[in-house]
């Protein structure tokens, strides 16, 4: 599973590579559409916290009063007045910073959700071969840990490095104004602290990439090892399966610590710098105290000033890190985000939508027509899965697809919904190309299941009308009945509206089987694609099922991946697949008497077949 996460990795490990090179302040700029809307109140917020931090430096200029002016006059009501106004100034900064987390909590959350919802329904609309390439753990950490990084960055480092900056550049002024000589003794680490923070900023952003990039590897595994709880205590794998999370989180924990190194080295820089600025600005200061050039308020108003700064360059290191794993988060976000969207056709009808007229091709039904397909992840100079397909189903027909394991069965009927795009060819339906409709056109006419049937965490009626498309009063029972499920789900506790899926009900393999069925069939598709509808149940619900099927297959033109002669029954002709093509269509007696390869498979001898060993080449 570890081999599996990492391989899944490739399309990221390009740009952490590059990671280095890349500025962090233009991946942040691409959040500017996210953050207009909330504009104001963020600016709003950022100017009250200035407002407020700036506040914090006028406290040094109150104690100088206090010093120079009450407590050497031994004025007590003047030492009481300063103290008075000492805390409302005080009073007044806590107040500030509470007004701005309430001007930017709410409308930072709504950031986020809208960062989420753009990355989730671009994930929906990517094709099938980009969630081929894409490990799930590496999506779902982008569309977590990566957004929550996000949302902190906008309410903390990005106010706080303005507000940080701006309350240092304002001491600083105060500082010289006060007493030059010792401000630009307090200002000589300014340049050497520049050099380092950006030398910081390139090794730790390359860290950041790494680390965010195994976390993602990590989800993998974890979602993989909970998806397959069961294979793993069958086989009794738990060990090699804690290995493999081991020597994961092993890698992500020497990432972090490697990161934490740098933030330590910066932090020691950041912190010891200014306090041997501040040391020895205090003895300057203390000298010329002694010998009377400089007054003690104005010593102790450069003192404070000087210490009300240190939070704000200390917190520096901390703004850096944190931008630049948002900087980090944001590439990673928008490297989904990035990926085109097939166009929804690939020519408008009419240019290559209706069927070339004449040349006697019966028009209706569903029609491959020197259909071939290569998976866009094979191996270069490998053949492709599909090549030269022509197969016409007509309408009305069932035609049930029989081939060896591997021979490209399943690649087939994936073409007809457009799961894939075929490399060449064209597939018709009625005569009119499917890469001419739109996405929502195609999915009203053909309805598939597929042989591992995937239920959702909602009610068996919610799964079941998923199927619907644009049907007009789906009849929900009534594809139950067809399906063999109205007596399992009777008994259900809510019935039809009983939870199943990961976070509801389990059901048996035959179960979530008939439930798919019954999904495909509810919006009485005009076409039917079936791979292997089948092969979860057992004798008698197959045979109950078979029965009830023939009845829809009647009215629909269906192709069927079969396996079994009691699956192939239920096809009026059978196409025989292999090598990547159609190599014989007839009835099933006409191929069992006229055919070795397919009498072989059809007797579960399925040893001389090309395509098995195709399949494991292919891997
Ligand atoms: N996403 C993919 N990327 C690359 N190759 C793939 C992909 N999916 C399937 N293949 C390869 O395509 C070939 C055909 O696979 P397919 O699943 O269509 O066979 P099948 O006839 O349905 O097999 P089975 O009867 O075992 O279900 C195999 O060699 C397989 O390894």
């Amino acid at each position: 599973m570890s081999a599996t996460a990492a391989e899944s990795a490739a399309p990221r490990d390009l740009t952490a590579a590059d990671g280095g090179q890349r500025s962090a302040v233009r991946s942040l700029l691409r959040l500017w559409p996210y953050v207009r809307p909330v504009r104001v109140r963020l600016f709003s917020a950022a100017l009250v916290a200035v407002v407020a931090s700036c506040l914090g430096l006028v406290i040094p200029l109150v104690l100088k009063w206090i010093v120079d002016g009450p407590v050497a006059d031994r004025d007590t009501g003047g030492v009481w007045l300063g103290g008075a106004l000492l805390l409302g100034v005080g009073v007044l900064e806590a107040v500030l910073f509470g007004l701005r987390r309430w001007l930017v909590a709410r409308p930072l959350a709504g950031v986020e959700a809208s960062l989420r919802g753009d990355l989730y329904g671009h994930m929906q609309r990517l094709p099938v071969a980009f969630h081929d390439r894409w490990s799930s753990g590496q999506l779902l950490s982008r569309a977590t840990t990566d957004l929550q990084l996000l949302r902190l960055f906008l309410a903390f480092p990005l106010t706080f490095l303005l507000v940080n900056g701006t309350t240092i550049v304002a001491g600083c002024v105060i500082m010289l104004v006060q007493e030059w000589t010792l401000g630009l003794v307090i200002l000589t680490p300014l340049l050497p602290l520049m050099v380092l923070c950006s030398l910081f900023e390139v090794r730790y952003s390359l860290a950041g990439r790494r680390a965010q990039d195994q976390l993602g590897d990590l989800t993998t595994v974890i979602e993989e090892a909970v998806l397959g709880v069961r294979i793993i205590k069958g086989f009794g794998r738990h060990r090699s399966q804690a290995r493999a999370f081991r020597s994961l989180s092993e890698r992500l924990l020497g990432t972090e610590l490697h990161k934490a190194r740098l933030l330590a080295g910066i932090m020691g820089v950041i912190m010891a710098l200014p306090e041997i600025a501040l040391g020895a600005a205090l003895v300057l200061g203390t000298l010329q105290v002694a010998d009377g050039s400089l007054s003690a308020g104005t010593l102790v108003a450069f003192l404070s000033t000087a210490l009300a700064l240190r939070w704000p360059v200390e917190s520096l290191g901390y703004l850096l890190a944190m931008s630049n794993e948002a900087a980090t988060a944001t590439d990673r976000y928008f490297e989904v985000l990035d990926t085109p969207i097939p166009p929804d056709t690939d020519h408008p009808a009419g240019v290559r939508g209706a069927a070339p007229p004449g040349g006697g091709l019966e028009v209706t039904g569903l029609r491959f027509e020197g259909v071939t397909f290569r998976y866009p992840d094979a191996a270069p100079g490998t053949a492709p899965t599909l090549s030269g397909v022509d197969l016409h189903i007509r309408q009305g027909e069932t035609m049930a697809l029989v081939g060896a394991t591997g021979s490209g069965k399943t690649t087939l009927t994936a073409l007809v919904p457009r799961l894939h795009e075929v490399t060449s060819g064209r597939i018709t339906l009625d005569g009119t190309d499917i890469a001419a409709m739109s996405r929502a056109q195609l999915r009203t006419l053909v309805a598939v299941a597929f042989e591992e049937p995937t239920l959702f965490s909602a009610s068996v009626e919610e799964n079941v009308l998923m199927g619907a498309g644009g049907a007009q009063d789906p009849d929900v029972d009534r594809a139950l009945r067809v399906a063999q499920a109205d007596g399992f789900v009777a008994a259900l506790p809510h019935g039809t509206a009983t939870q199943v899926g990961e976070q509801g009900l389990s059901l048996s393999g035959g179960q979530r089987q008939r439930l798919a069925l019954a999904r495909a069939v509810v919006g009485t598709p005009r076409f039917l694609v079936l791979d292997d509808p089948l092969s979860a149940l057992d004798v008698h619900t197959e045979a109950a099922v078979e029965a009830a099927l023939r009845e829809v297959l009647a009215a629909t033109t269906a192709l069927v991946v079969a396996h079994r002669p009691s699956t192939v029954l239920l096809a009026d002709r059978v196409a025989l697949l292999s090598g990547g093509r159609v190599t014989a269509v007839g009835t099933h007696h006409e191929l069992l008497r006229g055919d070795a390869e397919y009498a072989a498979l059809m007797s579960g001898d399925q040893a001389p077949q090309r395509g098995r060993e195709r399949k494991r080449s292919a891997r």
